[in-house]
């Protein structure tokens, strides 16, 4: 093994060594990435809630382990956790991840040297976690996952093919997800959708069926966090979630239609123009208040260095989770309405007065999700615009 200067960081509990680098980079010789520290402490969240839910001891599999920091930290901050698998294809990256198992004074963690999909085809049905952090896009690795995810697991999922989910070019979509993307004003919760809604139609194949626990897009990345169900029937149930997205960037006015193979409104209702579909993607729920709000609750029993931030994060999903798909963003309107933006919290509070669901999202600081048309809410906009 090539001698490195080495780096040490501390991630909750953890303590993790890797060689030292310049720029977080697939170069790297094991790679590490600070930013992604939100989403490990996340993940520690999430699959706590999901442990204390099933009430029964978890095995994880570390589908691609880079440092080991994953599966290393799951073992040592996530109480109930039986064995944990860390794969990766790279011997340098197994190299770190046995020292850093020993750093740690860790047991029940075995390190695997095999292409992803390699490795979940040989575990069937081995893991109550599977956790997928790859470089780029998770397409090529969830139709091993679904082969391998066993009944009432959980999958999480990132993907760092952003500008392929929101739509800067189409023909990656296309060839990634099988999804047409559209490059909205709420293009990262498109992509999360065609995300979701592509696992959901790969993992169909197997009788398994995605409900989704929790969802963020932050900075250069996309995560879901997916309870695994069985069963045709069920699956065939959960796939009426599949469907359509139609946008008029005339108006801004935006629809749903679910189903395959439905028929969609070609012009739009509201102004006549033609509308541009998105899909198929997902329309079912990406946010599960309760699951979220037990979220909130375990940050009290851990020790994690993102807790303001993933605190925000966490609440503002709660709130979104019985709202509509999509959301508006009002400088946008306001700017087509050539009118200067009253303040969001008026604009918020008009639209419950009226009786509309109206609240912000994570996706977008000055997004909001609401029931209410564009109609309402350019009605809305131009009575608060006339009291300024
Ligand atoms: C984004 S990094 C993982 C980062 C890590 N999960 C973390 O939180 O720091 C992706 C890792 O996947 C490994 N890898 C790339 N292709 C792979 C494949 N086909 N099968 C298994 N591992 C792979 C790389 O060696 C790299 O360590
Ligand atoms: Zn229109």
């Amino acid at each position: 093994m090539e001698e490195y200067k080495i780096k040490t960081i501390e991630e909750g509990l953890t303590k993790i060594e890797f060689p030292e680098f310049d720029k977080v980079s697939s170069d790297a010789p094991v790679f590490y990435n600070p930013h992604m520290e939100l989403n490990r402490d996340l993940s520690i969240l999430a699959i706590q809630v999901f442990q204390k839910e099933q009430k029964r001891e978890i095995n994880i599999c570390d589908l691609f382990g880079g440092s080991g920091i994953r599966g290393i930290r799951y073992k040592n901050e996530i109480d109930g956790v039986g064995e944990i698998s860390i794969n990766d294809i790279s011997e340098t990256a197994n190299h770190y991840e046995k020292h850093n198992i020993k750093l740690n004074n860790l047991e029940d963690i075995e390190v695997y040297q095999h292409d992803a999909s390699m490795f979940l085809r040989m575990k069937r049905g081995e893991f109550d976690v599977i956790d997928i952090d790859p470089f780029g896009t998770p397409s090529p690795f969830l139709d091993s996952s679904g082969y391998c995810a066993k009944r009432n697991s959980l999958l999480c999922v990132t993907a760092t093919d952003t500008s392929a989910l929101c739509g800067t070019y189409k023909e990656p979509c296309i060839r990634k997800y099988n999804a047409k993307p559209y490059k909205s004003e709420y293009c990262h919760e498109t992509g999360i959708r065609i995300l979701a809604g592509f696992v959901a139609l790969t993992l169909s194949k197997y009788a398994k069926c995605i409900d989704v626990k929790m969802s963020h897009s932050t900075e250069h990345y996309m995560r879901l966090y997916l309870e695994i169900k069985k069963g045709s029937k069920r699956t065939d149930e959960t796939l009426n979630n599949i469907g359509y997205i139609s946008h008029c960037k005339n108006c801004l006015h935006r629809q749903t239609s679910n189903g395959l193979a439905s028929s969609i409104d070609a012009i739009c209702p509201v102004c006549g123009e033609k509308l541009i579909h998105a899909g198929p993607l997902w329309l079912g729920p990406i946010q599960n208040g309760e699951f979220i709000q037990k979220m909130i609750e375990e940050t009290e029993n851990k020790k994690i260095n993102s807790e303001k931030e993933a605190l925000k994060l966490l609440n503002k999903c709660h709130d979104e989770a019985n709202a509509p798909a999509t959301f508006f963003d009002i400088h946008l309107i306001c700017k087509t309405l050539k009118i200067s933006a009253p303040k969001f919290d008026l604009i918020l509070d008009e639209l419950k007065k009226e009786g509309f669901i109206a609240v912000k999202t994570h996706f977008k600081p000055l997004g909001m999700k609401t029931d209410a048309s564009i109609e309402n809410i350019k009605n809305i906009l131009i009575q608060l615009q006339s009291k300024i």
